[in-house]
């Protein structure tokens, strides 16, 4: 075990009881949890099956898998369990679905499916549309979070606004359960109930599980942590790290409070500190502490850094985003071939997922490779998918998931309880959506009209279903402009603009599968491809997180537990970082310690940068540095006026590329 401080290592061996590695950004808690998985299958005789490691994003996951494996064999890992929250709970659902409540090949509703749904239900209630549907999704979220159901949220209403909301609540779980679907945070709520209520399958998952660790457990919300309790049982045999300076999640209902109820849960829990921080240089480290400082806190934490100075973090002052974008590229590029850095090794963090918009545009133009993760790719895009469900219940009528996403989409005026009494009808006979809209036993549920509209939609499907066999594309094109996809867009976008840029989706999708069967496709029937296009869809969201010599672009939530030799952290403004909504609701905290992430995301060099005007709703409006840039020592600092860009200079900075590029040439 080297590599390991003596802390580290005594945190490594302990397994005498539960344990909590407290420490801030960079101190090694990652490390801890994969060398201890290791020791645990070396050392602890404990069997890869009967070890699970939790971790928040897929990209943490499987980062954690490659350390692990880097350490130990593969055969030595086989059965070994690291994974996130959502994809253990989808784990659990999925062996025991009857003890949920659900049906097998039950649906997973994301995030805009279930904003669809409750849209349906406000348009069917009387004074609905004074309502938010992303609002009540919300709080419906945090209510989950909190482990309270409709019953309780009602019971515990103060007010007719919160008792309206709990009978919202009520209403989208009765479709859920009626369309045999579960959301998100069902995949946690779920699996936690579960186990609650079933001692055996408790005992089943605690024989299973001999040993949990979690990474990043500050950020755990109520129901994750209710989730580790019943996962570990009595025995208590886990170690969580954590660093309450790095919580993040509050809005998403994280409570870092579960730090310290640990101690109460667990009298015997024993906490290790640790303080050296391995990861950036000792300015850089400087300026978090500093920052953080601000912010009080729960446990006193000390970070120090055996690393020199290094180079001075710097700021750019710019003019407007677009010369932020060109500033930072231009940074990059010197990097890259001035300093020999790798494209991999550079990262541009930023708030909101919208501020990639000009840095994208920027690294295209100048041919630099970079990968954008977090933000939205083609193939989760609503009318892609909306599409690819026409496609796919067209190919194959039993596929419920996509008749739900389509029924009433463009609008048909088939309402939330029509579908609930389908679906219940199709559950009681074991048939699937689309067949129960010809039954005729459908009558006594159903008024003529309601069922008239079910027959419009199995009409349409069936008719395209026949023409599909001979000439896919052809009738997906039809299909299109049979249903008006293109005045459905217009209706539901904000501008028109917005709508051609999705209508624009719809016909590269309807392009490229021309292309593919022309191509490889050529000899393949509707239901093949549309399985094979639900698989390359599968594929695009892993390739989305591949490796490879390129920037990384990503939102500073995005970027906890990572890091990189060189960090751009921009829009460093006022209602940008803190973010409007946090000045307004007086959550500034949250938002220093989501700097506070992207400052410890950096190991050799940090620039930050800001822009004198920027462009909002259509208008100029001068940007306010960031209060939190204030607090920062201003002799660490290094301010800049960033060049203004022109012609020449812009040409000059190409030849002086080339020229660095020529240098390397030469030496190789
Ligand atoms: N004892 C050590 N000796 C040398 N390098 C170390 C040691 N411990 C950790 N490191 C290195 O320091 C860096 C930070 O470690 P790690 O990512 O585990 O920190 P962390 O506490 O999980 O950070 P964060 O809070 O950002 O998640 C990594 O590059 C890791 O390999
Ligand atoms: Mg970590």
């Amino acid at each position: 075990m080297t590599g390991l401080n003596p802390r580290q290592l005594e945190a490594v061996h302990y397994t005498a009881g539960p344990l909590l590695v407290l420490a801030g950004a960079g101190s090694g808690k990652t490390r801890v949890i994969t060398r201890k998985i290791a020791h645990l299958i070396d050392q602890g005789g404990i069997s890869p099956r009967h070890i699970c490691a939790l971790t928040f994003t897929n990209k943490a996951a499987r980062e954690m898998r490659e350390r692990v494996g880097s350490r130990i064999k593969g055969a030595e890992t086989r059965g070994l369990t690291i994974s996130t929250f959502h994809t253990l709970g989808l784990d659990m659902l999925r062996r025991h679905p009857e003890r949920a409540g659900l049906r097998p090949r039950f649906s997973l509703l994301d995030a805009q499916d279930a904003e669809a749904l409750i849209k349906e239900h406000l348009r069917h209630t009387k004074g609905g549309d004074a309502f938010s549907p992303a609002a009540i999704q919300h709080r419906i979220s945090r209510w989950k979070n909190d482990l309270v159901d409709p019953a309780q949220a009602e019971s515990l209403a103060e007010d007719d606004f919160e008792a309206r909301l709990a009978g919202f609540y009520a209403d989208y779980e009765r479709s859920l359960r009626a369309y045999n679907a579960v959301d998100f945070d069902d995949l946690i709520l779920g699996p936690a109930r579960m186990l609650a209520e079933h001692p055996e399958l408790r005992e089943t998952w605690q024989g299973r599980i001999r040993y949990l660790l979690v990474d990043e457990y500050q950020d755990t919300n109520g129901a994750q942590y209710d989730l580790v309790r019943r996962l570990v049982g009595p025995r208590a045999a886990f170690t969580v790290v954590g660093d309450d300076d790095q919580s993040i999640y509050a809005w998403r209902g994280a409570r870092p409070e579960n730090l310290a109820r640990l101690q109460t849960d667990y009298p015997h829990l024993k906490v290790i500190m640790l303080e050296q921080n391995y990861r950036s240089s000792a300015t850089i480290l400087g300026l978090a502490n500093t920052l953080i400082a601000n912010n009080p806190h729960v446990f006193e934490k000390r970070l120090w850094s055996e690393h020199g100075p290094g180079e001075p973090p710097r700021v750019l002052h710019c003019k407007d985003e677009g010369h932020e974008a060109e500033q930072v590229v231009s940074e990059i590029l010197h990097l890259k071939f001035a300093e020999g850095a790798d494209f991999g090794d550079i990262a541009i963090l930023y708030r909101g997922n919208h501020q990639a918009r000009p840095f994208e545009k920027a690294l295209r133009e100048h041919n630099v490779p970079y990968v954008l993760s977090g933000g939205t790719s083609f193939f989760a895009r609503a009318e892609v998918k909306d599409l690819m469900a026409y496609l796919r219940l067209i190919a194959n009528p039993q596929d419920d998931a996509a008749f739900l996403r389509i029924v009433n989409t463009p609008r048909r005026e088939i309402g939330p309880t029509t579908l609930e009494k389908l679906a219940n009808y199709a559950r009681e006979r074991e048939i699937h959506l689309l067949d129960a809209c010809g039954e005729i036993g459908l009558g006594e549920h159903l008024s003529e009209r309601q069922r008239e509209r079910l027959h419009a939609f199995t009409a349409l499907v069936s008719e395209h279903a026949r023409r599909g066999e001979t000439d896919p594309v052809g009738t997906m094109r039809a299909l299109v402009e049979t249903i008006d996809y293109a005045a459905w867009l217009r209706e539901n976008a904000s501008s028109q603009a917005v709508a051609d840029r999705r209508y624009a989706n719809i016909t590269d999708l309807l392009d490229w599968l021309g292309a593919l069967k022309k191509g490889e496709l050529q000899e393949k029937t509707l239901a093949e491809m549309a399985t094979l296009l639900t698989l390359m869809d599968v594929m695009e969201r892993q390739d989305e997180d591949e490796g490879g010599d390129r920037v990384s672009l990503m939102t500073l939530h995005a970027a906890k537990g990572l890091e990189f030799p060189h960090v751009f952290l921009v829009g460093m403004e006022e209602e940008l970082l803190p973010h409007r909504t946090s000045i307004e609701e007086e959550t500034i905290e949250e938002e220093r310690r989501l700097a506070y992430v992207g400052i410890t995301r950096a190991q050799r060099t940090l620039t930050f940068t800001l822009t004198r005007r920027r462009k909002r709703y259509g208008e100029w409006v001068t940007s306010e540095p960031s209060r939190f840039l204030a607090e920062l020592p201003k002799d660490q600092l290094r301010w800049d006026n960033a060049r203004d860009e022109t012609p020449e200079n812009r040409k000059a900075r190409g030849l002086s590329h080339l020229h660095a590029l020529k240098g390397m040439l030469d030496v190789d």
